[in-house]
């Protein structure tokens, strides 16, 4: 990291400048893929699949057979991590349920909101450097507790044409039985339009590269609506003399570890901390087996010292981090006035690993600064709220003449008439 920036507020842009690729940059390999995708289907996958993954595809479906040879490739130690973490998830995801709301708003009008599930949607799970089956868990036991009637999973092959056996015994754990595979912009494409073996979606979720996240938001022009913008990790860490510089180290580098396009923040209003931060990311870096992607995180990362602690709190806000991490006396005050941030956590015992992986609280979340309009993955993402009226003949009297008037005003006389008619069959 080296270099300790002290940035005006008018510099926060430039060194808080994320390293990823935007939309305009890949836009146009994008839309190629897209539309090959639209005209050729599966074949414009497999060729895709060999161009980016290096393999060639005979069957994009992931068959029975391989789901059962998976599951006995899978520890028992790693199934009970897996289930733990389910558990967690479940609950605080079951959590989330909210009730009807219902009210009469005049006499004889009663309005209502209900919630019902989006029916088909698509889980992208990442799986290019790494696979992440953890965010199996992360979308596909929202997407059961809100009753979505088809789960389509994707998932990038290995050199060797198939899916890690852990993101196959989880999707099979989870219900999941559409599994394919296919990653990059070509899934994305395939879940938009539909292939000869992948069925299309209403909505997809789920993170990915700079390559999957561009694809979601151009997959966004063809009518299909996403989760959010979830693209390569960030971290940002606060923390002050009572943080353990050890533990904010190793923050850092778990994040860093995602790959060479994520970014890593220490945020701090003392020089020591980040001296001894940056001693202690120079000493755990070289053991990591990723270190090479790390290494290159690291580059594109920042150690910032700020004055005070209101100086801290907007930088973040203006940042606005996927994952914050809150390591300070003065806690209260960041947490209450954080406005813009995918998942915080707080306290010197609370790793960002947490939140990845078992805690309970959802790992997909918006980033690139997403999350000063976006919401993590959580189980409203995966309903829609429907609204329902029903008037009476007391009712259609109490509002039906200011309905008249407002549609006369607007000139929609077949508006007005609608009401008209009824009214008068009550006189
Ligand atoms: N924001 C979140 O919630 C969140 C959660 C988990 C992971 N992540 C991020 O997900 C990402 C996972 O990335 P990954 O690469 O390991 O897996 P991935 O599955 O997202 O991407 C792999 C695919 O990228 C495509 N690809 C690779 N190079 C390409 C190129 N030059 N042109 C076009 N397509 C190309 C290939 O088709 C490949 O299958 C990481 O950046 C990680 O930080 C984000
Ligand atoms: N940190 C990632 C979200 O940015 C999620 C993840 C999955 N596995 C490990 N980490
Ligand atoms: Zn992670």
């Amino acid at each position: 990291m080296n270099k300790i920036y002290n940035p005006d507020k008018a510099e926060w842009g430039t060194v808080l400048k994320r390293p990823t690729q935007t939309v305009a940059d890949i836009e146009q390999t994008v839309e190629a893929i897209f539309k090959e995708v639209q005209s050729n289907g599966d074949a414009t996958l497999k060729k895709y699949t060999e161009k980016f993954d290096g393999v060639i595809i005979e069957n994009l479906v992931v068959s029975e057979n391989e789901i059962e040879e998976a599951s006995a490739l899978v520890s028992q130690q790693l199934k009970d991590a897996i289930q733990l973490a389910k558990n967690n998830i479940e609950v605080f995801h079951k959590a989330q349920k909210t009730s009807k709301v219902s009210v009469e708003t005049a006499n004889g009008v009663q309005c209502w909101q209900e919630k019902r599930p989006i029916q088909k949607v698509g889980l992208y799970i990442p799986g290019g450097t790494a696979p992440l089956f953890s965010t199996i868990l992360m979308l596909a036991v929202p997407a059961t507790i809100a009753g979505c009637e088809e789960l389509v999973l994707c998932s990038p092959p290995n050199k060797e044409g198939k899916i890690n056996p852990a993101i196959l015994y989880t999707a099979n754990l989870c219900g999941v039985k559409k599994i394919f595979k296919v990653g990059g912009i070509q899934a994305i494409a395939s879940m938009t339009f539909g292939t000869e073996s992948i069925p299309e979606v209403y909505k997809i979720f789920g993170p990915g590269n700079q390559f999957v996240t561009v694809a979601k938001q151009i997959a966004t022009k063809y009518g299909i609506s996403i989760d959010m913008p979830a693209g390569p990790s960030e971290l940002l860490v606060l923390a002050d003399d009572s943080a353990n510089a050890a533990f904010v180290a190793s923050d850092l580098l778990s994040q860093a570890e995602h790959g060479i396009d994520s970014q890593v923040i220490l945020v701090s209003t003392s020089k020591d901390m980040i001296d001894a931060v940056e001693k202690e990311v120079e000493k755990q870096l070289p053991e990591l087996p990723r270190k090479d992607i790390a290494e290159k995180a690291i580059a594109n990362s920042k150690l910032i010292y700020v004055a005070d602690d209101q100086t801290a709190n907007d930088l973040i806000n203006a940042y606005g981090p996927e994952h914050y991490i809150v390591c300070v006396e003065n806690e209260d005050f960041f947490v209450n006035n954080i406005k813009n941030a995918g998942s915080v956590f707080i306290g010197n015992y609370t790793p960002e690993s947490a939140g990845d992986y078992a805690s309970g609280t959802n790992h997909t979340l918006p980033t690139n600064g997403y999350a000063k309009q976006y919401s993590g993955v959580n189980l409203d993402s995966f309903m829609k709220s429907m609204t329902f009226q029903k008037i009476n003949e007391t009712g259609i009297k109490e509002i039906g003449a200011a309905i008249e008037i407002m549609a006369e005003a607007e000139g929609l006389y077949a508006h007005k008439n609608a009401v008209t008619l009824r009214l008068n069959s009550l006189k």
